[in-house]
């Protein structure tokens, strides 16, 4: 839910630090100096966005020994955490001081939103044709540090975010359900499968039942947390009793859809937000 991360830019900034938007995450890891460069450079440090992949990594780092690297990664936590303190105060004192609006009501706010995710495009373009060479963010966002791996999945990644901030913004379910189910439950059925996933699927032996249950209650949750979130702040109405039934319906497509044996045909990053689109469009008709 990168949605979230989007989305807050137009929330009142005091809600941020207890807004559901930070379960968004793609794929969280307690940050490391390499998964720094991109928290910071995103400039959304409570959203942290990072593939697990970078810890295993990094855990060849081993020569510094065990006990530097818990102690790097408690620095970079509290880093992290100091940072985003201090630009949630930033913003509250701005708002406070009327010199910035609490909740922006500019149509190109949408605009706004997606040049987050644009700006990041645009790295990841740069750098996956090795135009420049930003070492951390390859490492960090690719799975063999090859920077051309930045062309696929975290530019369908950054694409979507993109897509579901100008066409969905905060007026349709349909935006904040798609990215629940890749930024939330994709993200964390990587995570739990990884780590709890003995049990094969039947008909996928590359996924677990671990994954795919975890994939299924997560998109669910971040989803209703979202909605429920943007209900709040008045950006849309919903009946409750129903909104949960279509939002298990959509969560169990996407967790269908993610557990095919796919991957080599169709990235997950655009196989998941695509089909969570339009079955969520479909069933919420808006
Ligand atoms: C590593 C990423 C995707 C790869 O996925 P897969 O192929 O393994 O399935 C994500 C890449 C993220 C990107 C480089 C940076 C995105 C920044 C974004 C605009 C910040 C939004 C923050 C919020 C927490 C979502
Ligand atoms: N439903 C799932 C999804 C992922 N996983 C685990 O997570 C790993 C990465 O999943 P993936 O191929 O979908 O990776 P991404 O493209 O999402 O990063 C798999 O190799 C599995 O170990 C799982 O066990 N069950």
């Amino acid at each position: 839910m990168a949605y979230g991360a989007i989305m807050n830019l137009g929330a009142p900034a005091s809600s941020l630090s207890s807004s559901p938007a930070h379960l968004f995450r793609r794929h969280v890891v307690t940050p490391s100096s390499s998964t720094l460069p991109i928290l910071l450079t995103t400039a959304l440090p409570k959203n942290i966005l990072i593939k697990p992949r970078q810890l295993r990594r990094h855990s060849s780092a081993a020569a510094a020994g065990i006990g530097g690297d818990v102690l790097q990664d408690a620095g970079a936590t509290l880093l992290v955490i100091g940072g985003a303190y201090a630009l949630v105060s930033t913003f509250d004192n701005l708002t406070r001081r009327n010199i910035i609006e609490q909740i922006s009501k500019s149509t190109g706010a949408r605009y706004f939103a997606s040049l987050v995710p644009s700006i990041n495009c645009l790295r990841l373009v740069i750098n996956g044709l090795s135009l420049t060479t930003d070492e951390g963010l390859v490492k960090s966002v690719s799975r063999e540090g090859k920077p051309e791996e930045l062309l696929r999945g975290p530019l369908y990644y950054v694409l979507v975010l993109i897509v579901s901030a100008i066409v969905f913004w905060r007026e349709s379910p349909v935006g904040m359900i798609s990215l629940a189910m890749m930024c939330g439950g994709d993200g964390i059925a990587d995570i739990m499968g990884r780590k709890f996933g003995f049990r094969k699927l039947p008909y996928n032996q590359q996924k677990s039942w671990a994954g795919s249950i975890s994939m299924f209650l997560f998109s669910f949750l971040v989803s209703v947390g979202m909605l429920y979130y943007f209900t709040v702040f008045g950006y849309i109405q919903l009946e409750w009793m129903s909104t949960i039934e279509r939002v298990a319906l959509v969560s169990f497509v996407a967790t269908v859809i993610e557990s095919l044996p796919i991957t080599g045909i169709v990235d997950d990053n655009i196989s998941v937000p695509l089909v969570s689109m339009v079955s969520a469009f479909l069933i919420f008709g808006y």
